[in-house]
């Protein structure tokens, strides 16, 4: 199936979650990723602002940045590629293009994700064999996860169903090291 169709079939199975289920993936999620020792290790987190049927992240930014972390958060610029700026409270958020809450902190540039020791992505499908994700199209997160280390260990947030095979891969596309959904983790490369 190429990238629209199948983008468009995880959309609308999305769609038919229910909040409570939504809820309850939220919450295995969160405690599963807070068990790891490397999410408990990482001072400078960068992480997304959940929206719609995705999966919820606003417990697990306001987990980590109660336990200290840092937590950065997406900024779309005009060209797609994504901004940085740190996360300080549910009243430092506002909405940005697209009506998706962004924090309102000093914007520390594309190249602030270098720095992240933990990445958490978004995604709508994760291939099992290869860990290329399928996103929303802009090309966002590829030219994110390009500037980031090999060592530095990036998740993709998923609903059970959505680890996929045969993921259209395309020579941009870049692969995460983990998939996480509410059934656990995996180990990807
Ligand atoms: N929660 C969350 N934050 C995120 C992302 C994400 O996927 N989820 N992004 C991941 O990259 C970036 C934002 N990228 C976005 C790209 C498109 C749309 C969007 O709503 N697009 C419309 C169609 C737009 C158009 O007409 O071109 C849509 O999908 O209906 C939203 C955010 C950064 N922040
Ligand atoms: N490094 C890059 N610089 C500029 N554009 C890029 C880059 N990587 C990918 N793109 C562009 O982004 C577009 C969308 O790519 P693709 O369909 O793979 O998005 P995606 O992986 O689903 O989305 P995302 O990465 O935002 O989650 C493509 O047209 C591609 O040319």
């Amino acid at each position: 199936m190429d990238k629209v169709n199948l983008r468009r079939r995880l959309a609308s199975a999305r769609a038919s979650l229910s909040p409570e289920q939504l809820r309850a993936n939220a919450t295995r999620v969160r405690e599963t990723l807070l068990e790891q020792p490397w999410v408990q290790m990482a001072g400078l987190v960068a992480c997304y602002w959940s929206e719609g049927h995705e999966p919820a992240t606003h417990g697990l930014v306001l987990a980590l940045w109660k336990h200290g972390a840092t937590v950065m958060l997406p900024v779309l610029r005009d060209d797609n590629d994504l901004d940085w700026a740190v996360y300080d409270g549910p009243d430092s958020l506002a909405p940005g293009r697209f009506g998706i809450m962004e924090p309102v902190d000093t914007r520390r540039g594309v190249d602030a994700i270098r720095t992240a020791a933990l990445v958490i992505v978004p995604a709508l499908a994760v291939d099992p064999a290869t860990g290329v994700r399928l996103g929303r199209g802009g090309g966002s997160y590829d030219r994110v996860l390009s500037r980031v280390g090999p060592n530095v260990p990036t998740v993709a947030l998923l609903h059970d169903g959505e680890l996929v095979e045969g993921v259209p891969a395309e020579p941009h596309d870049r692969p995460v090291r983990f998939a996480m959904t509410p059934s656990g983790l995996t180990s990807l490369m």
